[in-house]
């Protein structure tokens, strides 16, 4: 049994005072939002620091993303933490967590987490979905002109003091083809833009998805290679995107083509993309994500692509515009708000979904019992064994592999009942977490 919420790391003291509390000031937390420490890192948007200083919550903010030694002394302390796509949780830091309810992700990706180690000690993860989709999309139409007119070159030049006026291997991207990899929130923004400027798409992905547009779906990941002018890939990091463009998939490029990676470093094998393009196989590229990126800002960036024809380098900026962090910064804040306030897991990545309606501020007896287990049989029966002689209200539950999450309203008659619910749901053998809002 994992239990790593005891009364003392976040103290029900509202629980004394409950026959007595006004109905102005009900609140649905077990504790003070004062005691509830936030530790936020990698510069997330001004409006996340907003929403949960609002909330009453003791907030850390940092610009950078803290290496693996700081990160464990800070995450022991703290109730939530809130990330971008740089720091690294994974089991060995988030094993260090005492107080850890909640990993607000400020991105897309969640490949920087160990979702499921997260999900058995009960810490409920959650990202933006697509609040930077278009953000990402819009670089790399440019990054398609810039390639297609190789600006990035002409450009240095100029800086250099060089005039280098030449149509050589310069195109319009009108009538060329872009191959898309991962037709997802990106792929699928990213293809009506082409479209708009008058390119054909195709695309690969794994799952069955609607065509937008004019475009079309290739039956192999090798089609799109064989066919595409320009091959963009927006994959996630997994196992199986590792390395998915390598030397023999490069060698399968159209000669002359351009290859677009704004997903996951580990996606392209960047010592083969080197030698395509300084073989001049590929007439160019832009890159926004590598297998190892700096913690900070500054110098020092190392990349076999430094120095590449044709070759455009962007430090990991195709979510960083000020509208997508605006989005990302509200969204993900207020799950967390949400989680911490009212247990609702709604848009988690690593848990079952669920949530309850509001306990309205006048009902003074109905406290909220949210409850993390082992998805195993016979748990909810001894749950509801506890709670069988108590009116329960409401209540849902639904589990996510390895994981089951519970919430149920109920009515009690004396504040001491609170304590024995709580006590009785912990001792529970397959508990992780357990909760008494009210
Ligand atoms: N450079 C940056 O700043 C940003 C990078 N990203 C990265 O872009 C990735 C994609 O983002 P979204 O489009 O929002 O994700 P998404 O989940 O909406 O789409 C990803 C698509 O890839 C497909 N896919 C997964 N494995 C595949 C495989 N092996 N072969 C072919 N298709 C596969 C999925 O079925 C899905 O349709 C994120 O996971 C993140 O890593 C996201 C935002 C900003
Ligand atoms: O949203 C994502 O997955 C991204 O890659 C953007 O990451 P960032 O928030 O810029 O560190």
């Amino acid at each position: 049994m994992v239990d790593t919420i005891k009364p003392s790391s976040i103290p029900i003291s509202r629980r004394d005072s409950f026959n007595t509390r006004d109905t102005r000031t009900r609140d649905l937390k077990p504790f003070h939002s004062g005691d509830i420490k936030i530790l936020l890192l990698e510069n997330v948007s001004a409006m996340a620091v907003d929403i949960l200083k609002k909330a009453g919550y003791q907030v850390e903010f940092h610009t950078k993303a803290l290496d693996k030694d700081a990160l464990i002394e800070k995450i022991k302390d703290v109730h939530a933490v809130g990330l971008r796509s740089k720091t690294k949780l994974t089991e060995e830091v988030l094993s260090h967590a005492n107080k850890l309810l909640t990993i607000g992700c400020f991105c897309i990706g969640t490949n920087q987490v160990d979702l499921s180690y997260a999900a058995s000690r009960g810490i409920c993860v959650f990202n933006s979905p697509f609040s930077n989709s278009r953000s990402v999309a819009e670089l790399i139409i440019a990054e398609v002109i810039l390639l297609a007119r190789q600006l990035g070159d002409r450009s240095r030049e100029m800086h250099n003091g060089v005039w280098n006026k030449v149509s050589k291997s310069c195109y319009e991207i009108r009538g060329k083809t872009l191959g898309i990899i991962g037709y997802g929130h990106i792929g699928t923004q990213l293809g009506v833009l082409a479209e708009s400027l008058g390119m054909h798409v195709i695309w690969y992905d794994i799952l069955p998805v609607m065509p937008i547009g004019m475009s079309r779906a290739a039956a192999s990941l090798e089609e799109v290679l064989t066919e595409a002018d320009f091959v963009s890939c927006h994959v996630p990091e997994t196992p199986e995107t590792k390395n998915m463009i390598g030397k023999r998939e490069l060698a399968l490029m159209k000669s002359g083509s351009y290859l677009i990676n704004a997903s996951r470093g580990t996606v392209v094998d960047i010592d083969a993309l080197a030698a395509a393009l300084n073989s001049g196989h590929l007439a160019g590229a832009a890159v926004d994500v590598y297998p190892s990126e700096p913690l900070a800002n500054g110098p020092g960036f190392e990349s076999p692509l430094r120095n590449c024809p044709n070759t455009l380098l962007t430090p990991h900026i195709g979510g960083s515009t000020e509208e997508a962090q605006r989005m990302i910064g509200v969204e993900v804040a207020t799950s967390i708000v949400k989680y911490i306030n009212s247990g609702a897991s709604v848009n988690a990545v690593n848990f079952a979904e669920c949530d309850l309606r509001a306990i309205p501020s006048t009902d003074l007896t109905t406290v909220r019992i949210v409850n993390v287990h082992q998805n195993v049989p016979g748990v909810l029966r001894q749950i509801n064994n506890i709670l069988a002689d108590y009116n329960v209200n409401k209540q849902i539950s639904d589990s996510k592999g390895d994981v089951a999450y519970f919430m149920a309203d109920v009515t009690v008659n004396d504040p001491k009942e609170i304590n024995t619910i709580y006590e009785q749901v912990t001792a529970i053998q397959e508990n992780i977490i357990t909760r008494v809002l009210f």
